[in-house]
């Protein structure tokens, strides 16, 4: 009998400074104990200081690079991030349409911590009629989800704000929407999991008092794709069913498949994660000029340093 591990893709931009992006994403996959494959949208020059310059990948070559993850790997959760322009989120819709993708989270990323646009303005028309409805998972920030409502929809300032916005989006198509909080001011955090069976949760956990958030949303998305993809290829070997199904995940087989119990119990767990690897990060000071620096979360916490090999 052959074996593998849970098979995880990420489609996002680059961060060499390794908190955000492709780096903060593949981290978090081998930290959540998945493979984590990608396909780079944008190589970004950036730091813990902001963005300086966006250098976008060919939109063929970026087909390319989804040829090559999958025609050849069983590809179990997979996770958007900067897509950058319309065409590439269009690209992004097809290969969603193809079903080869599973367990599909979009995170609308738009506007860096830093300020710097990710995202074309003439984009965001696309994200808000073509890839909502292919994904199985939304998780906009607060500004965010404003803007995925509407141009002059203001950003929740109440819990109940929250609730409802998140219901607006799931009209939108999406199979789930967690709408996040860490932008708020509040002792508290407060994050949203509505899904489409008409259950909403709230997750709640201490805002912790850092500089440190940058890649804070690419870690949460790839966090819970992660757990999703562990999560249900668990739940498929329980139930005896064939871990490895021949035929591509259709959307609607991939979301009954995972249901939101599962989705819940998995946004818990990467949420859990998210508030390790901030806290244990919390006094780091990692920038040569530390001014104004935000710094990455440690995606290694639960990984033991020191420990002899
Ligand atoms: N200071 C904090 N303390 C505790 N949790 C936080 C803090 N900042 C962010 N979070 C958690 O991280 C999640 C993502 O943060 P946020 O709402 O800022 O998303 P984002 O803006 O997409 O992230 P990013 O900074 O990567 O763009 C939040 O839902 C929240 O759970
Ligand atoms: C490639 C890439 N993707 C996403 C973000 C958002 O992260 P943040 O808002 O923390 O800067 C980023 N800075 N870079």
């Amino acid at each position: 009998m052959t074996t593998r591990p849970p098979i995880t893709l990420s489609i996002a931009g680059t961060d060499p400074s390794g908190g955000a992006g492709i780096h903060a994403d593949l981290k978090t996959f081998t930290a959540r104990k998945t493979m984590g494959t990608t396909v780079i949208t944008a190589l970004v020059a950036q730091n813990t200081h902001g963005v300086s310059r966006v250098y976008p990948v060919d939109v063929d070559f970026v087909a390319d690079q989804f040829d090559s993850v999958l025609g050849d790997l069983p590809v179990d959760a997979t996770k958007s991030g900067m897509l950058g322009s319309r065409d590439l989120v269009e690209l992004v819709v097809a290969r969603a349409a193809e079903g080869r993708l599973g367990f599909f989270t979009v995170d609308p990323v738009m506007i860096a911590t830093s300020g710097h646009r990710l995202l074309e303005t003439d984009a965001v028309d696309a994200v808000r009629t073509h890839l909502l409805p292919v994904a199985d998972l939304i998780t906009p920030n607060l500004p965010e989800a404003a803007l995925l409502i509407s141009d002059d929809e203001p950003e929740a300032q109440t819990t109940e704000a929250m609730r409802d916005q998140a219901g607006r989006l799931l009209e939108r198509g999406p199979g789930a929407v967690l709408l996040k909080g860490g932008h708020g001011s509040d002792d508290e955090v407060i994050d949203i999991l509505a899904t489409s069976d008409g259950q909403v949760r709230e997750f709640t956990h201490p805002r912790v008092t850092t500089m440190n958030t940058h890649g804070t949303g690419c870690t949460l998305s790839a966090a819970i794709t992660a757990e999703v993809a562990v999560l249900g290829r668990e739940r498929a070997a329980a139930a005896g069913g064939p871990a490895d199904p021949a035929a591509p995940t259709g959307k609607d087989r991939s979301r009954a498949a995972i249901g939101s119990d599962l989705l819940g119990e998995a946004v818990g767990n990467a949420l859990d994660f998210l508030a390790r690897a901030l806290n244990s990060a919390a006094d780091w000071q990692l920038s040569l000029d530390p001014e104004g620096a935000h710094g990455p979360v440690d995606h290694q916490v639960d990984i033991v340093r020191d420990r002899p090999a």
